[in-house]
């Protein structure tokens, strides 16, 4: 049989923490997790490369810290360890679905995971492996979708894949506003100057400096990242 042809070679996706929760309202749901590693599992057979970036929402998020009182350089350490132990739990399960991955970190906790080395990362991935970037950028104060843009243009990436709780970029938060639209594609300049909360700005500006496309899409959605694999119509497209 052919390969299929995919529209993308090397992938850096961006998989939300808050979607692991499921239908919980704290943490990983073991059925949730199971069905994301399905999906990457199914990607990762039509050959193309795949790290991912975890965020931490499902478990904290700086922003709560801050918002009651704590410092806020120390409510964003934990929010990286949060990642932490989304990775951990990530690529377990990969491992266990017959997948080969390793957790690289940003913050140095050698007996738990590896550090982040980018020959060391760029090597695993030449291997077929799956790397997980844990711990964000290593840096309070920003996000883990600023980690996947810069991670992504590292590993020379051609596109981040923000795999998340909706289905595109909408004109505002679709979760708040119903009678808001979805965006088939976006510049980055407008993603930005129309101050689209769907990507912190920090993430958007390296993106587009350095011509990184992103694709967003809901990682709810049966097939929905194989189909982007593929460059099949879903999702958002932004573009420079
Ligand atoms: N213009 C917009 N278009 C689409 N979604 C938007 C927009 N503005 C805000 N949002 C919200 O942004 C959310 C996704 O952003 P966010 O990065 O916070 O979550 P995430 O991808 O789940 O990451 P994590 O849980 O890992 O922090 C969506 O669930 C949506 O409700
Ligand atoms: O580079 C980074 C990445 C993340 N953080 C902190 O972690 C949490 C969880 O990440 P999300 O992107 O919100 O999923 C985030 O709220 C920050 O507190 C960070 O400090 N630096």
């Amino acid at each position: 049989m052919a390969p299929v042809q995919t529209a993308h070679h090397r992938i850096l996706l961006k998989l939300s923490g808050e979607a692991l929760m499921g239908d919980d309202a704290y943490g990983i749901n073991h059925a949730t997790i199971q069905r994301i590693v399905g999906e990457i599992a199914e990607v990762t057979r039509l050959g193309v490369e795949l790290a991912v970036v975890i965020g931490g929402g499902n478990i904290f998020r700086g922003v709560a810290g801050g918002s009651v009182g704590m410092d806020r350089a120390t409510a964003d350490y934990m929010g990286m360890l949060a990642t932490v132990m989304n990775a951990l739990a990530l690529a377990d399960t990969m491992n266990k679905a017959g997948l080969t991955a390793r957790v690289m970190s940003a913050i140095a906790i050698e007996q738990v995971v590896e550090p982040y080395v980018r020959p060391k990362a760029l090597q695993y991935l030449e291997e077929g492996k799956v790397v997980v970037f844990a711990a964000g950028t290593g840096n309070p104060f920003f996000t883990t979708d600023t980690a996947a843009a810069l991670r992504g243009a590292e590993i020379g990436a051609d596109v981040v894949l923000k795999a998340t709780k909706v289905d595109g970029v909408y004109t505002a938060d679709p979760k708040k506003d119903p009678t808001a639209t979805r965006y088939h594609r976006i510049s980055f300049d407008e993603a930005m100057a129309r101050n689209l909360g769907i990507m912190d700005a920090t993430a958007f500006a390296l993106c587009r400096d350095q011509k990184l496309p992103i694709k967003v899409f809901s990682i709810f959605k049966a097939g929905a990242l194989r189909r982007v694999v593929l460059g099949e119509d879903e999702g958002t497209l932004v573009h420079v």
